[in-house]
């Protein structure tokens, strides 16, 4: 749809209609059971992802074309698509087919993912699964979930994810007992070679002395990861009479000391410890972290039990450490690569135990994550705040749903100051300022911020923003956004009293929006539930943010009222709500009239003819 403005050649230019069909997100009464959240707050967790690759440039309005405003729209009766990559327990699956269309198609090659992905809404994986950058852009745009069925993402290209609007949620502790169990299964199996020993008998062996093992009771594990894998094994080893010691970075001393686990160094824990169990997820800080230095400082003859990444070890310097007795044995659940080369040194080792990444398999577990899973894609499909999002800010739901109002409030701020720019120079920055009672530490303002910068970016480009990407969606596009707080005597009760969104470096097209500094200024406030547009420029008015607005400056003066007024009545055009706010009697004045439908360009041509009105400027919402 068309923003408008006088020019000085031309009071009223009127550009034709240009709307952007975006795809309907969800059925209607999907959204009924959302906390009562509104359709438009829910369109911040389902705004459509980047249609575009973003390229970092300087925002710069479009000029050239007419400002686009699309409505998100919660039409249509169509269920989402779920794409179920791997094999997930039927109760995940009975839930999902609750919701959505479930497509189960397992073990696809990338090419078949990729074919597949752009018809789907959300994906579910496990760790077999590569969802890489080209998943993200063959997705054009309509994926909006990846769940990894489990804990570790790193099989999940999070960048990419975040930067095509697409949430990324997993399911972190329904697995956690049966990776500890794991664990504890691969050390008592590598200290007494049944793997071995199984092989050995089933081939016709009777080799008692050859599998003499050790004993685990006294000695001394270090746990390398102490998270809720780590804490697990570690609670289960000292019920085996072993000596637990643990090294993580992160972990809180008192969550150690409460089962009597001392927290050491990394160098403390690999130079002492007989048995070694990690823990940790592979991150750039992780990878390889095991290699010829580490295993150098080792015990000598040190027995390594693996359940966390391949690729924490030097899978090569492994084999030398074998090799030379520094590791006495090694029980592995994970690779580098999965599966491993036929041939892999270190799969064949005879000092070697393994198993094909079976931690989290269990009945018990795979149901669990199923469910666990399930329960995240289908609530972010319906706009849910995920508890489990791992590349989105965690907003509380008391929070989402307090600032309901506000979050549309900000919304329709930005996209009102975006159509009032003229263009040619780039916007520079983006200036929020809350207006609120409460302290800082009591109003968190990144949804206000997110739906602000969605307000502003979308009307104007290709992007689909949400509170996955906004703020980088921001800073791709060169738009420097800065709040201010400003504390206000009232009563904390409501959140805010206003916010005002100031664009700086721009001209108007409506030059009564611009503030004595120069920059485009709108603010508004929440009554009764409902956003009110409350100041423009320097002109205090009120009227609803609801429908579309028009804006005319005029002198101030009996009948301009009953004048446009008319004209909007001659074209069946309902006024919803009109205020006026003027420097002084019979000087200048802002009229902000709320219209429900969107008047013809003959009408408001016919507005801009009035002889006093020396501006206007029509604006959807
Ligand atoms: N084999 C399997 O099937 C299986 C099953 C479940 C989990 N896992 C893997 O196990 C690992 C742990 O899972 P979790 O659920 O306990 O995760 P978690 O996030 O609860 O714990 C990981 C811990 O590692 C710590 N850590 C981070 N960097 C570290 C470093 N440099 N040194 C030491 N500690 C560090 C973190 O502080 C955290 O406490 C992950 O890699 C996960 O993918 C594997
Ligand atoms: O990170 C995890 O949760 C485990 O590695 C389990 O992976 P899986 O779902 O492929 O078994």
């Amino acid at each position: 749809m068309a923003a408008m403005a006088t020019t000085p050649s031309m009071k009223a230019a009127v550009s034709a209609p240009t709307a952007r069909s975006r795809p309907s997100l969800l059925p209607v009464s999907s959204y009924t059971s959302l906390r009562s959240l509104s359709t438009r707050q829910v369109s911040l967790f389902l705004g459509r992802p980047l249609r575009q690759p973003l390229h970092p440039k300087p925002f710069q309005p479009s000029t050239s074309r007419s400002v686009q405003i699309v409505t998100a729209t919660a039409a249509t009766d169509s269920k989402p698509t779920v794409l179920v990559a791997e094999k997930l327990g039927e109760a995940g699956l009975a839930l999902l087919r609750g919701f959505s269309n479930v497509d189960c198609s397992y073990n696809l090659s990338a090419e078949e993912l990729c074919a597949k992905i752009s018809l789907c809404d959300a994906l579910i994986v496990r760790s077999g699964t590569k969802v890489t950058r080209e998943v993200f852009e063959a997705a054009k745009g309509r994926l909006r979930v990846v769940g990894r069925a489990g804990v570790g993402i790193d099989n999940v290209d999070l960048q990419a994810a975040t930067e095509h609007g697409c949430l990324v949620v997993n399911a972190p502790t329904a697995n956690t007992i049966a990776a500890a169990e794991h664990a504890i299964a691969l050390l008592a199996a590598m200290a007494r070679n049944v793997a071995q020993a199984d092989a050995s008998l089933k081939a016709g062996k009777w080799q008692r002395n050859k599998y003499v093992g050790v004993s685990l009771v006294g000695k001394t594990i270090g746990v390398l990861g102490f998270g809720k894998v780590g804490s697990e094994v570690a609670r289960r080893a000292k019920g085996l009479g072993m000596h637990v010691i643990a090294h993580d970075p992160y972990a809180p001393a008192d969550r150690a000391r409460a089962i009597g686990v001392e927290l050491v160094s990394f160098d403390e824990a690999i130079s002492t410890a007989d048995f070694l169990s990690l823990h940790m997820p592979l991150t750039p800080a992780t990878s390889k972290i095991f290699n010829e230095e580490s295993f150098a400082k080792m015990k000598k003859g040190v027995r390594i039990i693996n359940v966390a990444r391949g690729g924490v070890i030097d899978e090569d310097a492994l084999v030398r450490a074998l090799d030379d007795g520094i590791v006495a044995q090694a029980a592995l659940d994970v690779f580098t690569v999965e599966p491993p080369p036929k041939d892999s040194k270190l799969v064949l080792h005879e000092n070697v135990i393994v198993t094909p990444h079976l931690g989290a398999s269990t009945v018990e577990a795979q149901e669990g994550v199923a469910i666990e899973i399930a329960e995240a894609v289908v609530g972010a499909l319906k706009g849910e705040l995920a508890a489990t999002a791992v590349n989105a800010p965690m907003v509380p739901a008391e929070v989402v749903s307090e600032l309901a109002p506000y979050v549309i409030l900000a919304e329709k701020l930005g996209r009102l100051a975006v159509q009032l720019v003229a263009g040619g120079q780039g916007i520079k920055g983006l200036k929020v300022v809350y207006t609120s009672a409460r302290g800082p530490d009591d109003l968190d303002t990144r949804l206000l911020r997110a739906m602000i910068t969605k307000g502003v970016i979308e009307p104007i480009s290709s992007a689909y923003v949400n509170i996955v990407n906004a703020d980088f969606t921001a800073k791709q596009r060169g738009l420097r956004i800065s709040e201010e707080r400003i504390s206000h005597d009232g009563s904390p009760e409501a959140p805010l009293e206003s916010i005002q969104v100031q664009l700086s470096n721009v001209e108007s097209k409506f030059a009564s929006a611009l503030s004595e500094s120069g920059d485009i200024r709108v603010e508004g406030r929440v009554k009764d539930s409902i956003p009110h547009l409350t100041l423009v420029g320097s002109f205090s008015v009120d009227v609803s943010l609801e429908g579309n607005l028009i804006f005319c400056r005029n002198i101030d003066q009996p009948g301009m009222i009953g004048q446009v007024g008319s004209i909007l009545a001659e074209k069946n055009v309902n006024v919803n709500f009109m205020s006026v706010g003027r420097t002084g009697p019979r000087e200048q004045a802002i009229m902000a009239i709320g219209v429900d439908e969107e008047p013809d360009k003959e009408c408001l041509k016919k507005i801009g003819e009035v002889t006093a009105v020396e501006e206007f400027v029509f604006l959807k919402l």
